[in-house]
């Protein structure tokens, strides 16, 4: 569907068992646009609400659905909806070029050929890999790839962004490259973004959710983040240290 900016994916009631082990324990969000941050220890089930809302793992309680103003509420599986998923170590694929790469990822999501071509043209000045375009994917570096798999995530406009730790194992230039690239999509579709650094979580995120335990432990607005000129990574640090804490406690 075209993108509506009031488009929200919503989880409602979120249980999830893996080997007899509940890995999300009644999570409840609302995702809107822009960007959401989602903090959590290692562990703390990040991934796995990933995968959940991404439809690639079913829920053992609980719903994922889409809702727009005017349109009924529908589950993330009906396919007027779309999720772009850039998961937490996407990998190269032998023999397939930076340009194949993109265009079997539209040839997956059944993008008209003229739409594919311009909308990989696009990503590709978006994300400053114009010039690799015919690079092996092998041959790319870590953020390269990250920024290649980003691409692909977001190519025929999906209806909502989830960014599995984007800024991971990234040097600090491309680390910056990379937050402005999900910025950039915020202003696209609805993005959920992991990461383990309160500094990135301060400049990207309009929205902090805290995971612990596989519980939402916190759910606010990030306006506390941003002291006078800037975002202010401390801020963060200690929001998320006090959700955690108290919920040890
Ligand atoms: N298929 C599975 N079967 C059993 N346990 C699993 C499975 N997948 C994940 N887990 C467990 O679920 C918990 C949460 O894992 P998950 O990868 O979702 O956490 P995370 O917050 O993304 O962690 P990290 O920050 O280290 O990436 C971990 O203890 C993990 O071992």
């Amino acid at each position: 569907m075209g993108l509506t900016p009031s488009t929200r994916i919503c989880a409602v009631g979120v249980s999830c068992t893996l080997s007899r082990r509940t890995i999300l324990d009644d999570v409840s969000l609302e995702l809107a646009a822009p960007v959401t941050v989602l903090l959590g220890v290692n562990g703390a089930g990040k991934t796995t609400l990933f995968r959940v809302l991404a439809g690639i793992v079913a829920p053992s309680r609980g719903t994922v659905t889409f809702t727009s103003p005017g349109r009924p509420t529908r589950p993330i599986a009906d396919r007027d909806y779309s999720v772009g998923y850039l998961p937490q170590s996407p990998s190269p694929v032998r023999g397939l070029r930076v340009g194949d790469y993109l265009e079997y990822f539209a040839f997956l999501k059944h993008l008209p050929r003229q739409a594919a071509r311009d909308q990989i043209g696009e990503l590709l000045a978006v994300t400053g890999l114009e010039a690799e375009r015919r690079t092996p994917t092998r041959r790319l570096s870590g953020g390269m790839m990250r920024r290649l798999a980003l691409a692909a995530a977001v190519l025929g406009s999906p209806t909502v962004v989830l960014l599995d730790e984007p800024t991971a194992g990234l040097d600090p230039e491309q680390r910056i490259r990379m937050r402005e690239l999900v910025r950039e999509v915020g202003t696209r579709a609805p993005v959920l973004v992991s990461t383990h650094l309160a500094e990135d979580a301060a400049h990207v995120g309009d929205h902090l959710v805290v995971l612990h335990d596989g519980r939402v432990v916190r759910d606010q607005p990030m306006t506390h983040a941003w002291a006078g000129s800037g975002p202010d990574a401390a801020a963060v640090e200690q929001l998320f240290l006090a959700a955690v804490r108290q919920d040890d406690a």
